[in-house]
């Protein structure tokens, strides 16, 4: 199955789909592959390869790795729109030193669609005799969703104390959160940094067989302007497109700056989307996630354009303050070296990067794993669709002694002069709600 130079060769038949089947159904629902926003997305069933990565050259490693294999594949693909013929979907951690894998996974079958356009392609080894038509994956009858109430921590997982920043004690991981803001506000006062992206984690469990295609469906059901995502068991909806790329041209959305919603009073909700777009200290945050998008892509890509003032996105959670960009790439990028180039953003990290990454690094009692690492995929041609892997969950293996998986929830937002510990803190409850809300029974 491999080349003389050890890279896996591999076959991928694209065919276009008359029907349109629901891709969410089709879905492994203890081990789902899925890609979704809106008319657009594929699912994975089964898995013909697996490459992971760790360390501060994964995305080198995994960019170089990919194209040898894409070179190396027979594609036979008439259907030729973004996501036909060979295909990886991919997780990545935020932190050089995680000890998280971070993977690029290659379903046997893929089953996709781009607007009014749907395919399906199989994917085998080039050595294997090739089949006349892909297999057609059946759509599951729904499982079992017990659900969790998520805990204060992963490792104070007791249900309901989740959410509570009103209360007047505040669990110990709360407690280390709010003196993390703190502390992080001090060292942004005294010129070490000028922001500092702090983050929380809840934790939860899910028996064995919870079938995990029930939170998948509300996240892609309710955040439409998001990507629904689900690889190798990190899950969640993200509204941060980290990058796009697909024949030449290149796209982002960034966002920093948050409100929370108020659906049921609309005179609040306006003021707090009003309060979003006129404060200094948003903007001024929203600034530095912007401009380290621009710094990072500007060698890449010609005629870099950005909308001209931030605009406000409205989520079902919260607002954001939002800037699109567009460009076209310059020379023959993937849009995995493109991730590489990019991660981690202010909107993750902070600024100066390195100065926030230390400062993460010291100041939050736990490895991030994949969250607001990148998730995405990737074709053979290098094109693909990557978003910061915001608003989720990590799903781990059963454990063998209880049977039970960990689901780790994980949030954050910036720190800059002048923020307030108590706000930071209501603004990751807000950024919970999608997964808490999800996973709920
Ligand atoms: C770090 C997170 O959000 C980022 C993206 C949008 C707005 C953010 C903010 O306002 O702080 C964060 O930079 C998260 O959701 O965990």
């Amino acid at each position: 199955m491999t080349t003389d130079h050890g890279v896996p060769r591999l076959r991928a038949i694209t065919r276009p789909l008359a029907e349109a089947p629901d891709l969410v159904s089709l879905a492994d629902p203890e081990h789902p592959l899925l890609w979704l926003r809106d008319d657009r997305g594929c699912v994975g069933v089964g898995e013909i390869l697996r490459l992971t990565f760790t360390g501060p050259t994964r995305f080198r490693d995994a960019a170089a790795q990919w194209r040898r294999i894409a070179e190396a594949a027979v594609i036979d693909d008439p259907v030729r729109l973004p996501g036909t013929g060979l295909v990886a979907l991919g997780a990545f951690a935020f932190a050089d030193r995680s000890a998280a894998e971070s993977v690029l996974v290659v379903p046997r079958i893929l089953v996709a669609r781009h607007r009014t356009s749907w395919w399906i392609t199989e994917v085998s080894c080039a050595d294997a005799p090739a089949t006349s038509a892909p297999l057609r994956p059946e759509a599951r009858p729904q499982g079992s969703w017990p659900g969790t109430a998520f805990g204060a921590s992963p490792t104070d997982p007791r249900a309901g104390a989740a959410d509570e920043p009103d209360r007047e004690t505040h669990s110990d991981a709360v407690a280390a959160y709010l003196d993390g803001v703190r502390e992080a506000g001090r060292r942004i006062s005294e010129g070490e940094a000028e922001k500092i992206v702090l983050a929380r984690q809840l934790g939860g469990t899910i028996p064995r067989d919870a079938d995990l295609r029930i939170p998948l469906r509300r996240l892609a059901d309710r955040y439409l302007d998001c990507w629904t995502f689900a690889v190798d068991g990190l899950v969640g909806a993200s509204p941060e497109t980290l990058v796009r790329s697909t024949s030449g041209a290149v796209s982002a959305r960034v966002l920093a700056g948050t409100r929370a919603r108020h659906p049921e009073d609309a005179k609040r909700d306006a003021r707090a989307r009003d309060e979003l777009l006129t404060s200094a200290k948003e903007q001024h945050e929203h600034a530095f996630a912007v401009q380290s998008v621009v710094t990072a892509l500007s060698p890449y890509v010609r005629e870099l354009h950005t909308s001209e003032e931030p605009f406000t996105l409205r989520l079902p959670n919260v607002w954001h303050l939002a800037t699109d960009l567009g460009a076209s790439l310059g020379e023959r990028s993937s849009a995995l070296e493109l991730v590489g180039a990019l991660h981690p953003t202010a909107a993750v990290a902070g600024t100066p990067t390195s100065a926030a990454v230390a400062a993460i690094d010291e100041l939050e009692p736990f490895d991030r794993g994949r969250y607001s690492g990148a998730v995405g995929w990737i074709d053979a041609e290098g094109d693909g669709e990557w978003v910061i892997a915001l608003r989720c969950a990590q799903v781990s293996p059963a454990d063998p002694g209880t049977g039970e998986r960990a689901v780790v929830a994980s949030a954050g937002g910036g720190i800059v002069a002048g923020s307030d510990p108590e706000h930071e803190l209501g603004e990751t409850v807000s950024k919970l709600r999608p997964i808490t809300e999800a996973f709920a029974p």
